[in-house]
């Protein structure tokens, strides 16, 4: 069934799922839906396929450029361009830069990667990234080959003898669950506590016993996340840092260094009150410092969400976190310190890179409730390009974000709390 049909309240389709909406909620209790909070509410409604939402109250900062009308159209969901205060930026060149006020150091630059960098960024992810040495999801509980799954999936299209099929690696005693991420309470990372941090045990997760021999293109539609730069240790939620780390690519590190440097700060910081601890006015000097050293490839499947979380495993806690959408669009949740703050809903499409930044920000709660089905852009739709056609078919149900972040603050040394890194 078309998820346009249930935006009309006469089709068939939207009557039928009425009914089965009205029997499977019927005997669920109310009192429990509200004690949620001003979060959990927002995330339920975003993430309803009946009734669908309505994303009227959803920032949608495309409506403001006419030249991503034809985007806006075709990809049927939209939301609009006033629903929250916004503060256009200056800026030198092309690039749109917005600020929220409302959640200081928040900064969104709509359409900030070309159709060509989405294109080579959307390749770089799934070929280059989702493989070794970079652990993903799957390596848990898979013995995936170095080559990675994307570049096993493309061998198989060209020859459909080829062996691609990939092995679970034998179990363990104890079993974990399968790769999504999950929500642990770790404690805010800090200067302070790194000793601790280094100290805590990270036991390597174990493997499912109930993993079955897959074929690589059943198992790419798998893969969520894909882990670069300092190694991170889901189990424990902390970088694991003794482990070093694999360099943050260099066409990466470009990008997210352009969008902090396409920000003039100044207008986002140098009037609001915050209490920036130990990093006060350390905005003054991203342009030259800020250094991505960490990051992780989210992929995700149309009926994926990604629920309200805080990334505070960053020792650094001001510095900006760049986070890319590509492929399909989203409903990216923002609030404050806690999820008592009603969160400000913002509609991401392919291009739109995000900043959270400063005190207010980069330690606010934040998810994506809804990846928007139907909202692949014409642009990716290539369908002459022969070597394009595994991407675009693998789109077709995904959206992939590279969220990218600095560990340590700037100046740090490492090697004080004996890290040679
Ligand atoms: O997919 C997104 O837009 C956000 C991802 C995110 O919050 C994260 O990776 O921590
Ligand atoms: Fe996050």
């Amino acid at each position: 069934m078309s998820a346009f049909a249930l935006h009309d309240s006469s089709s068939a389709a939207y009557k039928k799922a009425r009914r089965i909406h009205y029997k499977t909620t019927k005997n669920r209790d109310s009192a429990a839906d509200a004690d949620w909070t001003p979060f959990r509410t927002a995330e339920k409604y975003y993430k309803a396929r009946f009734p669908p939402p309505s994303l009227v109250n959803v920032l949608d900062l495309a409506t403001l450029d006419e030249e991503r009308s034809a985007e806006i159209e075709a990809g049927f969901w939209h939301g609009n361009g006033d629903t929250v205060s916004i503060k256009e930026l200056d800026t030198h060149g092309g690039t749109k830069v917005y600020s929220v006020p409302s959640i200081p150091g928040l900064v969104v630059l709509p359409s900030f990667l070309s159709e060509k960098e989405q294109k080579s960024l959307i390749k770089w992810a799934l070929r280059d990234q989702a493989r070794h040495p970079n652990p993903t999801n799957l390596d848990v509980h898979y013995a995936i080959p170095h080559e990675g799954l994307w570049n096993m999936h493309l061998r198989s299209r060209k020859d459909t003898d080829a062996d691609t099929v990939v092995l679970p690696l034998p179990p363990t005693a104890q079993a974990s669950s399968a790769g999504p991420r999950e929500l642990i309470n770790n404690p805010p990372a800090s200067t302070a506590i790194l000793q601790t941090l280094l100290s805590t045990p990270k036991p390597d997760a174990q493997p499912s016993p109930s993993t079955k021999a897959t074929s690589a293109s059943e198992l790419c539609k798998k893969l969520r996340w894909a882990n670069i730069g300092y190694f991170y240790h889901w189990g424990v939620k902390q970088y694991d840092l003794g482990r070093g780390k694999a360099p943050i690519d260099t066409t990466m590190r470009d990008i997210c260094q352009a969008a902090v440097r396409a920000v003039d700060w100044k207008q986002v910081f140098e009037d609001v009150e915050l209490d920036w601890g130990d990093e006060q006015d350390s905005w003054r000097s991203w342009r030259e410092s800020y250094e991505p050293d960490a990051g992780i490839v989210n992929f995700y499947q149309t009926k994926d969400t990604l629920m309200a979380h805080v990334d505070r495993s960053e020792v650094c806690a001001t510095a900006p976190l760049v986070s890319i959408s590509l492929g399909h669009a989203s409903v990216f949740l923002i609030g404050g310190q806690t999820r008592d703050t009603e969160p400000v809903p913002i509609l991401l499409r392919s291009g739109d890179v995000v900043i959270m930044s400063g005190p207010a920000c980069r330690r606010a709660y934040h998810g994506v409730p809804r990846i928007l089905e139907g909202t692949l852009p014409p642009h990716l739709h290539d369908e002459c390009d022969e070597n394009w056609a595994p991407y675009l078919e693998y789109l077709k149900t995904a959206r992939i974000n590279v969220n990218v972040r600095q560990v340590f603050p700037k100046g740090f040394d490492p090697s004080q709390v004996g890290l040679s890194i």
